[in-house]
């Protein structure tokens, strides 16, 4: 039995802040939570660990990301995104190697670490290697392997990759720590007759299906031009818009469009950096929170962002609505909040993750508020939107085990990581003849 106690303790969005708050921990899940004074004499026998002047918060949920794409990391910037893909990153992709992607994820997942990242939406190739990776860090993750038309370096043609689907499905039915997702990649690579056989897989498996939809004004035209249809509706006629399905971007979206997907219950994980960056546009945050959408928050790949800070994304995400609307009121730090706990952890299936209560997952990140940028703190939300950086967090735990523990990660060498992933971009710059 462990105590951990800050000034500050987050429990969720909802609710105020624990002012010298603590937290009893036992067995991976939080037996008892409250006032510090209170909990140091209920439970005198227990190990404390007394945080200080911290703010100790639910572990934050990155809703969409390739977290492999570290090892693309600034190949290719300042391009809109058909030409990204179809020119720099899809070529590049055809030589992917499986240690490529393991590797790749393992620097990804130090880096979440350090932004207070307890679980991650991922869609990538050779995702078993993400898996590896993620069982090896003792992260959560609701994952699963990208499926498009055309051949894939690790599968081969489709028919193996949805085979593949099926594996990880039957594999990883029990696990503690992962939840697989079909993962077909988007409308305008994925044909209606893969469409429709990833949702049958999906609801046989009872699970999640995870898509990028409506991300650019290019992408509506050519859906539109090939099917008749807009990209949610034309996946609402083949019977894949329902409360299993989390798409990714949803920027180019109608008043209409928005009203069919909260009718629908389905998922969106807003990627707000990696939208601009590209030039994707903004998408409609505050009408689909209105609608009553369940909008988690993603970083999307790091090679389209180019990082994994989901604290610097809620900040983002909060300050692109104001000046779009020239509304201040518009996405509030509280609301972003959620977005980046409680709602993305529903969104990835997690419901009881992205909150801290008692009998919950003892899932939790920890900053320390020593730096000038952090002082004072008024509100400990308003500090982790609008001031904190990555790198204040400290202390990190999933499940009740330390994954970082005083700036250091416990459970892989973060410095191996970086030094293979180094030796990777060689190889992929020999490829390119750079
Ligand atoms: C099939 S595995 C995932 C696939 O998605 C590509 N990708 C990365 N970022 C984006 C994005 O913003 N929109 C669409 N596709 C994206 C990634 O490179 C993989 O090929
Ligand atoms: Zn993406």
């Amino acid at each position: 039995m462990q105590i951990l106690s800050a000034q500050y303790v987050i429990t969720s969005a909802k609710n105020p802040p624990l002012i010298d708050g603590a937290l009893v921990i036992e067995k991976g899940k939080i037996l008892d939570i409250g006032p510090k004074k209170q909990i140091f004499s209920h439970y005198a026998q227990a190990e404390v660990i007394d945080f200080g002047e911290s703010i100790l918060f639910p572990g934050l949920v990155n809703a969409h990301t390739h977290a492999s794409m570290t090892i693309f990391r600034g190949l290719a910037d300042d391009l809109p995104l058909m030409t990204w893909l179809e020119n720099y990153i899809f070529p590049v992709e055809r030589h992917l190697k499986p240690e490529w992607v393991y590797w790749g994820a393992k620097l990804a997942i130090a880096e979440m670490f350090r932004s207070g990242v307890t679980l991650f939406a991922d869609m990538y190739l050779f995702e078993e290697e993400v898996i590896k990776a993620v069982e090896e860090a003792g992260v959560k993750a609701t994952l699963g392997e990208g499926l498009f038309d055309f051949p894939s370096p690790n599968y081969g043609p489709l028919e193996n990759g949805l085979a593949l689907t099926e594996k990880l499905f039957k594999d990883f039915a029990e696990h503690s720590r992962i939840k697989i997702m079909a993962c077909p990649h988007a409308t305008y690579t994925c044909s209606p007759d893969t469409l429709k056989a990833v949702a049958n897989i999906a609801e046989r498996y009872d699970a999640l299906i995870h898509i990028h939809l409506s991300e650019t004004k290019d992408e509506v035209s050519l859906i539109k031009a090939r099917y008749g249809k807009t990209p949610p509706f034309h996946l609402d006629s083949l019977g894949l818009l329902n409360e299993r399905l989390l798409v990714a971007h949803a920027v180019q979206l109608t008043d209409e469009e928005i009203e069919l997907l909260a009718k629908r219950q389905v998922k969106v994980a807003h990627c707000p950096e990696s939208n601009l960056k590209l030039g994707s546009g903004v998408a409609p945050v505050p009408a689909l929170l209105e609608a009553g959408v369940c909008v988690g928050l993603g970083t999307d790949g790091p090679a389209s962002n180019n990082d994994l800070d989901l604290i610097g994304e809620m900040r983002t995400a909060a300050l692109i609505q104001k000046g779009l609307t020239f509304d201040p009121t518009k996405l509030p730090a509280k609301d972003v909040f959620s977005m980046a706990t409680s709602l993305g952890a529903e969104a990835l299936g997690w419901p009881e993750l992205g909150c801290l209560t008692k009998d919950g997952p003892a899932d939790l990140a920890v900053i320390r508020l020593s730096s000038s940028h952090l002082t004072p703190c008024y509100d400990p939300i308003s500090i982790l939107v609008y001031s904190a950086r990555a790198g204040d967090v400290t202390d990190v735990m999933v499940a009740g085990e330390f994954v970082m523990r005083d700036s250091r990660i416990l459970t892989f060498d973060e410095d191996e990581a970086k030094q293979k992933v180094l030796e990777i971009s060689q190889e992929i710059k020999a490829l390119l003849g750079r």
